[in-house]
């Protein structure tokens, strides 16, 4: 009877070149090639990050998870263990995706090509990577951050080589504490998280999402100089409610639907004492939570814990300071800010955001009373995906609540509960048409259209929703129906308009990363316990006053991206300034709290700088254990 009947079968010239490479490997002693299941085992010298960066050891996705935690690597990688069948149809799958994708149109494959380059380059060397992403900011961005980085978790599944990042799932739970540790760096200062549930306007993704947490943190490094070594992406996968990822054969995450109320919590619950306990220090930025949950888990960990969320905060921060922009470039002074009128579509976690900082920063600027507050809140009409939102609106989110219309208000404004986005623009003419929507192409010809009775003298219009294809309106559509006297910013890129005659439609990107690297940096920095709101508010009144008179009254109302390091320092300076006079600022290594409130203004700015990281090579030295 064959005891070995694979090897029987095989060629003698084949069994004995085998039997070198095995004679070799026992001489060597740290390689074995009899690494199946039910065969000897093989010793390995290496445990966590070292195992899957030894491309003779990794088995990438297949590791199954008592070898995960006997190798330290649980947490390291995806949930789902593939078999090696399924990992060969995943690669050939996203191989043969490239071909088809190609024959659609260049644009996805050629970008998803750079991202790949970049990708490896990230993984070979990080130094090099960060100087060639900083170097070429205008035109990397868009492939490592948004409009790409939503391509790429859509298809994360094929493109996922190494892993890079934590992965914490519902099948973890009870055991996060320990597995925090397999992470090898000792000190994290950013954490980027997200559940996958909403990114950017692509719906659930899922365990793909981590893309978006990857994207931020390299914004991170190099807009705000967070040491590459000390950012940690994390994705906490509780399932997806995507049916065609639940289906997939080929997808990573946990093929279960998303667990939702009191387990939901638990489970982030556990994230945040896991990472807290390791890394008191670190900061948390929440992304691309749905809305549902973005509200909740912010007044949840907000008071005890260093995190923020960059949807609802940050862009809240990044759109007024927009909307000043917009006050400024009509040639009236941001004090008439309160008299705007605006119409936002969208109502979720980041135009609920929006609306409830521009109140804050009209009540203010009316003299900060309660009356103050009430009265700013009829500047705003808010559209989301059934139209108008009044006060008859049933079961209306209690976050939008506070901006549904009094129905007699509306009515002598001739609308009505529900009323069109179009309706809405006709009546109201508002200074300002704000999108977060996540519906693309939302503000259509008949919506513009609407525009052109704006009362202002240079409407604003701000399809703020990401990626690309999600934007409200393209630039070419606002400028040729509008004419050139609008001011014009969407959250993703798009190049400025030629509109003939040497004129030049500027395209404004307003996009949270104007502000989330300063946020962050400057709470590090600052060594305060929390992110308060008055740090947030000091964050956008500085990206407020960045750009010059000239500047705005030129359309310009945000920086070019090729200038997002230098912003980003003076964001965390201001964050910095006010975590000082709030008292909250405990500092940061040799400079303490005490030290930290002897700086004047220059000092900060220079304290910032000195503190952020460049890529340069360092001088390496070898010495024995
Ligand atoms: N530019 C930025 O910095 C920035 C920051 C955060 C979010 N975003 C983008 O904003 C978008 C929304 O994010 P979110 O977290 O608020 O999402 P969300 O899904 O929570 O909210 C979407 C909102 O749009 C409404 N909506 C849907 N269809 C509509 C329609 N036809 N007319 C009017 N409203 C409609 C929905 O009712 C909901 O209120 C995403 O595309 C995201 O990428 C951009
Ligand atoms: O990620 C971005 O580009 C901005 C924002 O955080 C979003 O969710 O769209
Ligand atoms: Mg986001």
């Amino acid at each position: 009877m064959a005891i070995f009947p694979t090897q029987m079968r095989l060629s003698s010239t084949l069994l004995r070149r085998l039997q070198q490479r095995v004679g070799a490997a026992a001489v060597n002693s740290s390689r074995n090639f009899t690494t199946t299941e039910g065969h000897r085992p093989t010793m390995v010298h290496k445990r966590s990050l070292d195992i899957l960066h030894d491309p003779w050891f990794n088995k990438g996705t297949a590791f199954s998870f008592t070898e995960r935690d006997r190798l330290h690597i649980r947490g390291l990688l995806p949930p789902n263990v593939m078999s090696f069948e399924q990992q060969i149809a995943r690669f050939m799958a996203d191989l043969k995706r490239l071909e088809v994708q190609a024959r659609d149109g260049p644009s996805d494959p050629y970008v998803l090509a750079k991202w790949r380059i970049l990708n490896r380059l990230h993984d070979r060397n990080e130094t090099l990577y960060y100087k060639v992403l900083m170097e070429n900011i205008e035109e990397y961005a868009p492939i490592v951050y948004t409009p790409t980085v939503g391509l790429v978790c859509q298809k994360y599944s094929g493109l996922f080589r190494r892993p890079r990042g934590m992965y914490f799932s519902a099948a973890d739970r009870g055991e996060m504490m320990s597995m925090v540790y397999n992470w090898p760096a000792d000190q994290v200062d950013m954490i980027v998280v997200t559940d996958g549930s909403r990114i950017l306007g692509l719906g659930d993704l899922g365990v793909q999402g981590i893309g978006i947490a990857i994207g931020k943190l390299d914004l991170y490094v190099a807009a705000a100089g967070i040491n590459p070594q000390r950012v940690l992406p994390v994705m906490i996968d509780v399932g997806t409610d995507n049916e065609n990822l639940l289906k997939d054969p080929l997808y990573l995450g946990l093929q279960e639907r998303r667990l939702d109320g009191e387990e939901y919590v638990e489970v982030i619950d556990e994230f945040m004492e896991a990472v807290f306990t390791r890394w008191p220090h670190v900061i948390v930025q929440f992304e691309d939570f749905q809305s549902k949950w973005a509200f909740k888990l912010l007044q949840r960990y907000r008071n005890n814990y260093r995190m923020f969320n960059d949807d609802v905060q940050g862009t809240a921060g990044v759109a007024i300071a927009g909307l000043l922009g917009a006050v400024r470039a009509q040639g009236r002074p941001m004090i008439d800010f309160p008299k705007m009128k605006i119409v936002v579509a969208g109502a979720g976690s980041a135009g609920i955001g929006v609306l409830n900082a521009a109140r804050k920063t009209m009540a203010r600027m009316l003299g900060n009373t309660e009356i103050a507050f009430e009265s700013a809140r009829s500047q705003f009409w808010v559209v989301d995906a059934k139209g108008l939102i009044t006060e008859s609106r049933e079961n209306v989110d209690p976050d939008a609540r506070p901006f549904a219309r009094k129905i007699k208000e509306i009515e002598r404004q001739g609308l009505r509960e529900g009323a069109t986005l179009a309706e809405v623009v006709h009546q109201v003419k508002p200074d300002v048409l704000l999108g977060l929507s996540a519906v693309g192409g939302l503000f259509s010809k008949e919506v513009l259209e609407a525009l052109k009775h704006s009362t202002s003298t240079r409407p604003a219009i701000f399809p703020m929703s990401n990626p690309t294809r999600n934007a409200e309106c393209t630039p070419e559509e606002a400028f040729s129906i509008l004419g050139d006297n609008i001011i014009f910013a969407s959250g993703s890129p798009f190049k400025d308009v030629d509109l003939g005659n040497g004129h030049v439609g500027h395209c404004n990107q307003a996009n949270n990363m104007f502000l989330f690297p300063g946020i962050g940096l400057g709470t590090l920095l600052s060594g305060s316990r929390i992110v308060s709101d008055g740090m947030l508010q000091a964050a956008a009144e500085c990206l407020a006053g960045y750009m010059t008179e000239e500047e705005v009254l030129k359309g310009i109302i945000y920086p070019s991206i090729s200038r997002i390091r230098d912003i980003t320092k003076e964001v965390a300076a201001a964050v910095v300034k006010e975590a000082i006079e709030e008292d909250l600022a405990e500092g940061y290594r040799e400079m303490d709290g005490r030290e930290l409130r002897k700086l004047d203004e220059a000092q900060i700015s220079e304290f910032v700088e000195n503190n952020m990281w460049s890529p340069d090579y360092p001088t390496l030295i070898y010495k024995k254990d």
